[in-house]
């Protein structure tokens, strides 16, 4: 299956909120949906949900109009929403039957999904009496119970200790190996990074960026150089970029106190090098500019 988001247009008491977003996910993969607070992601899925009606634009499945209704959908929406005061097992049972399965079928998924996430022992509590933590991983359960062929998560790790988003790590990625369209939501790039083969961050409502996640690192990463030096902030190695390399590299930003050099036209690494070894500076990293997620980011969603 292949869901594309076309063209999006959403506007709030005529303020425009979403000036345009397009993205597609495929089956057996993860896109990272990615922005700064109020960006628009969750008006997004909203949308896709059928939640809210997009002004401009469309979302089809497999190139027609997508119905939610018509799918399995796993949808952990921002604001959970499951019962504090009914029984953790019997609220997964039903919103299976919900979903469509029938009785027997969807205690046994309930069961299922309890174990893999560990918390069986609480199929009989009231949800209200879970820790944070635990009540996070029956909304999961929920969210899984009924085999969906699409997975839509928003901050899903969000109230797990270490040990417990390791459990939700390997979840997500048999989802995914089992050919699962997933749609991550997640402001723990590192996550993001671990799934999503595409990422698309939204700023203000417009596309910064978008595509295959190797390609969008790759890029960021061209021609251009990690570089500190012991005991020297980057304001002073900034100086010393201009002043005695100006005609090698101009300085692209600075991660910490590590300044990103972009080589100038025709300059070789070695040139560099061999400049750095001449200024008798105390260079502490010098190499390949490999950015994470985390700086791609904050470089792109920055004002
Ligand atoms: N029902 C609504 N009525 C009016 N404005 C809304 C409504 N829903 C969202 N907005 C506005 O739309 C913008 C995008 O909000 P949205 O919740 O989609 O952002 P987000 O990217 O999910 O943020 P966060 O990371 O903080 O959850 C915000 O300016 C928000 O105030």
């Amino acid at each position: 299956m292949r869901l594309e988001v076309k063209d999006i247009h959403k506007s709030f008491g005529g303020k425009e909120v979403l000036h345009g977003i397009s993205f597609s996910v495929e089956s057996g993969s993860a896109l990272g949906l990615l922005g700064r607070n109020g960006a628009g992601k969750t008006t997004t899925i909203r949308i896709l949900m059928d939640v809210f009606k997009a002004d401009k634009g469309e979302v089809l499945l497999d190139g027609k109009k997508f119905r939610p209704g018509e799918y399995r959908i796993g949808y952990l929406p921002e604001e959970r929403g499951l019962y504090p005061k009914k029984k953790v097992g019997e609220q997964i049972a039903y919103l299976a039957q919900l979903r469509g399965m029938g009785t027997k079928e969807s205690k046994e998924s309930m069961r299922r999904w309890l174990a893999r996430l560990e918390v069986s022992e609480y199929e009989n509590r009231l949800l209200e009496t879970l820790s944070k933590g635990n009540q996070q991983k029956v909304q999961l359960a929920q969210t899984l119970v009924c085999d969906p062929q699409i997975i839509i998560l928003d901050e899903p790790f969000s109230g797990l200790d270490p040990v417990n988003s390791q459990v939700l790590e390997d979840v997500i990625q048999e989802e995914i190996q089992k050919g699962k369209l997933v749609i991550f939501s997640s402001h723990q790039m590192g996550y993001v990074e671990e799934f999503c083969k595409d990422i698309i961050i939204i700023n203000k409502g417009t596309t910064v960026l978008s595509g295959d996640l190797k390609n969008i690192k790759r890029e960021f990463g061209n021609n251009r150089l990690i570089l500190s030096v012991n005991d020297m902030e980057h304001e002073e190695l900034h100086r010393n970029a201009d002043q005695k390399w100006g005609s090698l590299v101009s300085v692209y930003g600075h991660n910490k106190e590590q300044l990103i050099l972009e080589m100038k036209p025709d300059v070789k690494k070695e040139m560099i090098l061999s400049a750095l070894a001449k200024s008798g500076l105390d260079v502490e990293r010098f190499g390949d500019y490999q950015p994470s997620l985390n700086d791609i980011f904050v470089q792109v969603a920055e004002d």
